[in-house]
């Protein structure tokens, strides 16, 4: 049996999964608190992780009615780019800044500048810094809080802090370290001449985490994790990944060909290439966490934008997808930018949100409801169209995420970028990866079992969640598109 977790920025979910069998036996998941604020703060408690993990595994083992000591792997994905900074006892010296930290954009764009700019960051990383990456936290950090920052040990992410609690072990892989801004994507290693310019006082070979192969393992779980859980001793953990990665292999998006686009807190658009992607500074050049390249876009506002709507005017989840199912396409002219909390791709980290085009007849909850959901999946749009000739030939888009539940969403999603989409039959497909990465590594010692193999058997289409584009619905969102460009175009420059 092969344990995934994947801590997201709303929850930490856990499966249970037997490659043999072809099974998932038992999944359990506990939310997230997330402290926001004004000025684009977004932290968390790395220790609410571990107790969510707790939580969710204890549950998911319960529910898979096998005995924990079968175990035989685990694998960590993680919501990637959260500054997780540690003292040398292990302790976060401050909470986790996470990837929606908008806080920190004025470092940012400092850091940038000198780098050299967009060309300097490509040279030097092999992507642009972008508002959300691990490098400006640790500056905004350097510069607000001089106290925490001078207790600095080590420097991770959120999955290489639950593979610390796992193991011990303070170690990094490729695929997750490529969010951070001081490792260079094309080369895979850290940039200690960077980390120099963010953070001079810190001595990188010794605050980084060893690099390890996406096949190795981060090592075996404590004794005392592993009593906790219930555990057999010597239990692996591979080397995890962000979300993103994982995701990918969730997915069977292990080769070229394929889109895996994730309606998740965040909205997040990746193929796997086998070589480093670097012609358009919004398609971030990350590597994939089993070899090769995962160049992803990523906006800020997806469920993120839906569950505000929803909460604002008091919906549970099935009326606000009533209320979005009842207006028309185009929400009778309202047009929603839903940059919240800033947005990535296009890069507005300081925006917020917008509605045009209302009037005292169209003002309804109905309308309201479906032009978040539309202009989230137009910022979707625009985010595929950076892909350029990488996303031209792919025939299928891969859903994934807590938004691919609704039904209305893949419609709207496959009419507005004229696409097929489908959902896998695991939509958590980031935890799914994480298990199938724990079986590859644990398998590699018996010298067998590649990765493409264990998705082909593991990975399945669910054939019932298929979404062809309608071309009546496709031209009217041509248009709802055109307005979504204008009101980008006037309210943010962005043509
Ligand atoms: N049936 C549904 N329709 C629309 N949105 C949904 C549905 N089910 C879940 N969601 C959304 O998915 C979100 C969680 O997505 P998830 O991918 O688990 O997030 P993350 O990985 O960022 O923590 C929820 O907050 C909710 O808004
Ligand atoms: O910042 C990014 C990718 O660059 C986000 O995709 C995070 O990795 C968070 O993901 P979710 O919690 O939305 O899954």
């Amino acid at each position: 049996m092969y344990v995934g977790v994947d801590c997201g920025t709303q929850s930490t979910k856990v499966m249970v999964l037997d490659p043999e069998g072809e099974r998932i036996l038992g999944e359990a998941s506990r939310p997230h608190r997330l402290d926001e604020g004004e000025g684009g703060r977004r932290e968390q408690a790395p220790a609410d992780w571990i107790a969510a993990f707790c939580g969710a595994f204890g549950e998911a083992v319960a529910k898979s009615g096998v005995d924990a000591g079968a175990i035989l792997a685990l694998g960590v994905s993680g919501q990637q780019h959260g500054l997780v900074a540690l003292d040398a006892a292990g302790e976060p010296v401050h909470p986790a800044k996470l990837w929606c930290d908008t806080e920190t954009a004025p470092w940012n764009v400092a850091l940038v500048e000198r780098l050299g700019g967009e060309a300097g960051c490509l040279e030097k990383l092999g992507l642009v810094l972008q508002t959300g990456y691990t490098a400006s936290k640790l500056a905004w950090l350097r510069e607000v809080h001089p106290q925490a920052y001078a207790r600095i040990a080590t420097l991770m992410l959120p999955h290489d802090y639950l593979n610390f609690w796992l193991t011990g072990e303070r170690v990094a892989e490729a695929g997750d370290a490529s969010g951070t801004g001081y490792f260079d994507t094309r080369t895979r290693r850290w940039r200690h001449d960077v980390l120099a310019e963010i953070a001079p006082e810190l001595d990188p070979g010794r605050v980084l985490p060893r690099l390890i192969a996406s096949r190795e393992p981060a090592g075996r779980v404590r004794p005392a994790v592993a009593r906790e859980l219930g555990l057999a001793d010597d239990v692996l953990v591979s080397s995890g990944g962000g979300d993103n990665m994982l995701g990918a292999i969730g997915t069977g998006n292990t080769r070229p060909g394929l889109v895996t686009l994730s309606l998740g807190t965040s909205g997040t658009i990746c193929a796997h290439s086998p070589e480093p992607v670097v012609d358009n500074p919004l398609v971030a050049n990350f590597c994939a966490s089993h070899g090769g390249w995962l160049p992803l876009v990523c906006t800020m506002n997806v469920t993120s934008a839906t569950t505000r709507i929803r909460e604002l005017l008091g919906l549970d989840l099935a009326s606000f997808g009533e209320r979005v199912a009842a207006a028309p396409i185009g929400a009778e002219g309202v047009t929603m930018l839903p940059f919240f909390n800033g947005e990535r791709v296009p890069m507005l980290p300081e925006a917020s949100a917008s509605l045009d085009g209302l009037t005292s007849v169209n003002t309804t909850p109905a309308n309201l409801c479906r032009a978040v959901v539309e202009g989230a999946t137009l910022g979707l749009r625009y985010g595929l169209e950076q892909f350029g000739p990488l996303a031209e030939g792919v025939s299928e888009i891969r859903l994934i995420g807590g938004g691919s539940r609704s039904p209305v969403w893949r419609q709207m999603l496959a009419d507005i970028t004229a696409s097929r989409v489908v959902c896998p039959q695991v939509t958590d497909a980031a935890a799914l990866g994480a298990a199938l990465q724990a079986a590859w590594c644990h398998r590699a010692g018996a010298g067998d079992g590649e990765l493409a193999e264990l998705c082909t058997r593991l990975v399945h289409l669910d054939e019932s969640s298929r979404a062809d584009p309608d071309p009546a619905s496709v031209a009217a969102y041509d248009e709802v598109h055109a307005r979504y460009r204008r009101c980008l175009a006037e309210r943010h420059s962005i043509t």
